[in-house]
């Protein structure tokens, strides 16, 4: 602890207990993992700027940074690569759950209940130290891309894809989610994978990553506080939105539609998906990393539709609300290009963030305190009881 708290909850000029719609500008706990800055600090991992990490460093880099603190050496990085590949494998129930999924299922739903049954089969599943929730973290890093991969294979009768030990993790998880590996495409895809999955995978205190240390508070397994933080990313308002922007993209079809379809979206009061952010109100410094990588895939693959479109949106979005793109609108014209199935841009979130999630619940579970806020009630005041045989 940095600061004394005070133990009375803080009030406002009439002594009033402070209240925050959806906790907005609330500090509600501390970490060391992540730094959300609008300001010249920008965004940061533990220190690192994200525009180093993305542009020079890897996806496993960050991982590793995220769970142990610092980057690792080469001979760290390779070690952790050896245990990520040996955790590389699905138990036996998850197999015959798969077979049980209900047809047309979303994969985010198939992941939480999957991950959830993870966590019974998990070999420290008793254990909750420090130590055994490195160790679930780890696994759960290496099971995820299966797990996604698995289950969209099983609802499309698709044979399953095994991973490969050799490839790095983006390249691993393009190929398994989309079967490419080795070519030039396939290379230049990857890497922009890699870039993206090093964008979504911290960002502090956001909805999923607070449900997360809210679960873990109560010293609960690692587990739970994951499934936890998947059922609270896949809302449109958070990490559903890279599939929602995809879909709009498709929707609008063309270049020349975009101007109309936005400004007739947002006549009839609808959101436009991508836009905005609780806390960067002056632009997502991820937004314009994962464009840039977005404009030189289209050039690559031939392929500017779907750039195209986006900037046209964004162009009005400027014009008329003054927002400004976050992580997952460019993102989604990354993933168009890759041909990643659209009901898995969110699931490859979680591949990614499932990093910030076990970094956060290890911090939490390390410096605990049970997360249990006040609400303002708003109910009615003093009711008479009525016996059921006299109400009307
Ligand atoms: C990785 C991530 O999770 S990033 C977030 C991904 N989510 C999205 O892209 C969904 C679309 N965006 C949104 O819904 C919002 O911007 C949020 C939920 C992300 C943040 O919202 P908040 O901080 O609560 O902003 P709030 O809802 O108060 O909006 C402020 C104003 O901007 C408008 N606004 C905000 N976002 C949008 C949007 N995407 N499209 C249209 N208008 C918007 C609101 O209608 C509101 O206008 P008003 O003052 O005229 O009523
Ligand atoms: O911080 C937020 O509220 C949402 C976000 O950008 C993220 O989770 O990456």
């Amino acid at each position: 602890m940095n600061q004394v708290m005070s133990e009375s909850p803080a009030t406002d000029s009439l002594d009033r207990p402070v209240y925050s719609p959806g906790l907005e500008g609330v500090i509600a706990g501390e970490s060391a993992l992540c730094l959300v800055d609008e300001g010249e600090a920008g965004l940061r991992y533990r220190g690192y700027a994200i525009g180093d990490l993305a542009e020079h460093g890897s996806f496993e880099e960050v991982a590793f940074l995220l769970l142990f603190d610092h980057l690792p050496t080469a001979k760290e990085l390779n070690d952790f690569r050896g245990e990520l590949a040996l955790h590389s494998v699905l138990p036996r129930p998850i197999e015959d759950f798969l077979s049980l999924v209900p047809t047309g299922a979303h994969p985010m739903d198939v992941l939480r209940t999957g991950v959830s049954l993870l966590g019974m089969t998990d070999p420290d599943a008793a254990d909750h130290s420090h130590e055994a929730n490195v160790r679930k973290s780890l696994r759960l890093l290496a099971q995820i891309p299966l797990l996604v991969s698995a289950a969209y294979r099983f609802a499309n009768a698709a044979p399953l894809a095994p991973p490969h030990a050799e490839l790095s993790f983006a390249d691993n998880l393009l190929y398994l989610l989309t079967d490419r590996k080795g070519d030039e495409q396939a290379r230049a895809m990857a890497r922009v994978l890699d870039v993206s999955l090093t964008l979504y995978a911290e960002h502090e205190f956001n909805a999923s990553t607070f449900a997360a240390r809210v679960t873990a508070s109560t010293m609960t397994d690692l587990h739970s506080a994951v499934t936890s933080a998947i059922g609270t990313l896949k809302g449109p308002l958070h990490g559903g939105a890279n599939e929602a922007v995809a879909e709009m993209f498709l929707e609008i079809g063309r270049r020349e539609q975009a101007e109309r379809w936005v400004r007739e979206a947002l006549a009839s009061k609808r959101r436009i998906m991508g836009f905005g952010h609780r806390v960067l109100k002056k632009g997502d410094s991820r937004s314009a990393i994962i464009q840039r990588h977005a404009d030189s895939l289209s050039r690559l693959c031939g392929e500017r539709r779907w750039y195209d479109i986006a900037t046209a949106v964004e162009r009005v979005m400027q014009e008329e609300k003054g927002l400004y793109p976050n992580l997952d609108f460019y993102t989604a014209v990354a993933y168009l290009l890759m041909a990643v199935p659209r009901a898995l841009y969110t699931p490859v979130f979680v591949c990614s963030r499932i990093t910030g999630w076990c970094a956060h619940v290890i911090e939490q579970q390390d410096h605990n305190r049970l997360m249990r806020p006040r609400a303002l009630y708003t109910g009615p005041a003093k009711r008479e009881y009525v016996p059921l045989g006299r109400r009307t």
